[in-house]
C-alpha cells in the first residue's frame, strides 16, 4: 500500500478513495508526508519527484524521512575529500550525493530529515528553521536552541543539531535540514574524516562543527514526539490538517517514474562522476623487504576518472614496458578500487612469470587501491 494515514483513521478512507494519481492535488493548501523507507536513494528521489512534478503553488509539502546509515555529500563536493570511503565500504554505509549544495552530513535512524517544498517565490529557509525551533520549544521550553546566520540550529549555543541545504529550481524550491536526535556520534565523526593528504580541488568544502544529539539533553524525548511536534507547528502555520501521511517511495502508481530517479541517484556517474575536477599529489610509503620505499604519485581526476597519471617508481623496479602499460591502462579508468583491481589483475596475468616481479606489482597495486 502506498498511502497510509498515521494519525487519524477517519482521514484514511477519503485518501484511499481518491485515485492515487490525484492524491497530490486533493489535500488543499498543504500536505505532510513521511517516507516508510529508510533508503537514502529512494528518499532523495522522492524529493526530486515532488520538486519536478508537484504544483507547489496549489499546495506546499513537508516531507519527513530517516535513513539507515549514510553519508550525504553536497552537489558540488568531492567524496574522497569529505569522508573515509574505505571505512564506508567496511561498515556498509551508503554514500549519496544530493542535488542541493552545501556540506557533508551523516545520517542514521537517529537523525531526522525535514524537507520543506514551496514555490521558488515562497522559499524561506529562516522561517522553516524558526518553525522547527518553535516546535522544539513547544515540546521542551527549557531547550536552548537557536538558528544561526549560517542556517544551522545550535543547542546550548555551541553544538550543531541541524544542518541546512537547498535547491532552487525555476519555479519550485526545497529546503531540507537534518535534526540530530540520537545518531551515532562516534561513527559520524570517524566517517567524516578523510585520510587523503595532498588533494587539491575547487569542490565545496564542508564546515566541520561540534555536534550533539537532542536526546543527550533530554532523554525522555523520542523521534515520534519530535516529528509530531514539527507536523503540528507546520499544520498550524499553514492552516492545514496535521495528519502525517505515510508514502512508499517504491510506489510507481503514486510516484510515476520514481524508480528511474532512484536508480540515477545510485549510479557511480552521479555519486562519484559529478565530482569537480581534482588532483592528487601524494606519496605511497611502501614497505618492501624491510625497507620503506617512498613512491610519489600525481594524478588528475576528471568526472571521477583518471585523466593524467604519474607514478615515480625507482628505476628498474618494474620493467619499463610494464610501467607504461600500467600508466596507459590507468589513464581514463574510474578512480575506484574495483576498476583498478580488475585492471591491474588483468595486467598481472600478462606480465612475466617472475615471483619477485609479481610481489612488487602486488605491493604497488595494494597501495594504489588503498588511496581510493
Ligand atoms: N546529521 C547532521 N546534522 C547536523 N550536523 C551534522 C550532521 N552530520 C554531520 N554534521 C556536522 O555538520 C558538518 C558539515 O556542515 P556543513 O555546514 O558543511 O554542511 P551542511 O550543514 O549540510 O550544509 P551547509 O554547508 O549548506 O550549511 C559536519 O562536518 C559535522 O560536523
Amino acid at each position: 500500500m502506498g498511502l497510509q494515514s498515521v494519525k487519524n483513521c477517519l482521514w484514511l478512507p477519503c485518501v484511499l478513495r481518491t485515485p492515487k494519481a490525484c492524491f497530490w492535488s486533493t489535500a488543499g493548501g498543504g500536505l505532510i508526508i513521511q517516507s516508510v523507507s529508510n533508503d537514502v536513494y529512494q528518499n532523495l528521489a522522492v524529493e526530486d519527484w515532488i520538486h519536478d512534478h508537484m504544483d507547489l503553488e496549489k499546495q506546499q509539502v513537508l516531507f519527513l524521512w530517516r535513513n539507515s546509515p549514510a553519508v550525504v555529500i553536497g552537489r558540488h563536493q568531492n567524496p574522497w575529500q569529505e569522508c573515509n570511503l574505505r571505512l564506508l565500504r567496511q561498515k556498509n554505509i551508503k554514500l549519496a550525493r544530493r542535488r542541493s549544495g552545501g556540506g557533508t552530513v551523516y545520517h542514521d535512524l537517529g537523525n531526522i530529515n525535514l524537507t520543506f517544498f514551496t514555490t521558488r517565490k515562497k522559499y524561506e529557509r529562516m522561517e522553516n528553521l524558526k518553525l522547527v525551533v518553535k516546535a522544539l520549544k513547544a515540546l521542551r521550553p527549557q531547550l536552548d536552541v537557536h538558528v544561526t546566520d549560517r542556517y544551522d540550529i545550535l543547542l546550548d549555543r555551541q553544538y550543531k543539531i541541524s544542518g541546512t541545504a537547498a535547491k532552487l529550481g525555476r519555479t519550485s524550491a526545497y529546503h531540507h535540514c537534518t535534526l540530530l536526535c540520537n545518531a551515532d556520534k562516534f561513527v559520524l565523526s570517524s566517517v567524516l574524516k578523510s585520510p587523503f593528504k595532498g588533494l587539491k580541488s575547487n569542490a565545496t568544502p564542508s564546515v566541520p562543527a561540534l555536534v550533539k544529539n537532542l536526546f543527550e539533553e533530554d532523554t525522555s524525548l523520542t523521534s515520534e514526539m519530535l516529528l509530531d511536534a514539527i507536523a503540528k507547528e507546520y499544520a498550524m502555520q499553514h492552516q492545514i490538517d496535521h495528519h502525517i501521511t505515510l508514502i512508499n517511495p517504491a510506489d510507481e502508481t503514486l510516484l510515476p517514474g520514481i524508480s528511474d530517479k532512484t536508480k540515477e541517484l545510485q549510479t557511480w556517474e552521479w555519486v562519484y562522476g559529478k565530482t569537480p575536477k581534482f588532483s592528487i599529489s601524494t606519496c605511497l610509503n611502501m614497505v618492501y623487504k624491510d625497507s620503506v620505499l617512498d613512491v610519489k604519485v600525481n594524478m588528475d581526476v576528471k568526472h571521477g576518472r583518471i585523466e593524467v597519471c604519474n607514478i615515480d617508481l625507482p628505476e628498474q623496479w618494474l620493467p619499463p614496458g610494464l610501467y607504461s602499460e600500467l600508466v596507459k591502462s590507468l589513464t581514463g579508468s574510474k578512480f575506484c578500487p574495483n576498476e583498478i583491481t580488475a585492471l591491474v589483475t588483468a595486467l598481472l596475468r600478462v606480465c612475466p612469470q617472475d615471483d619477485e616481479l609479481h610481489s612488487r606489482w602486488s605491493l604497488l597495486c595494494e597501495n594504489m587501491i588503498r588511496l581510493m
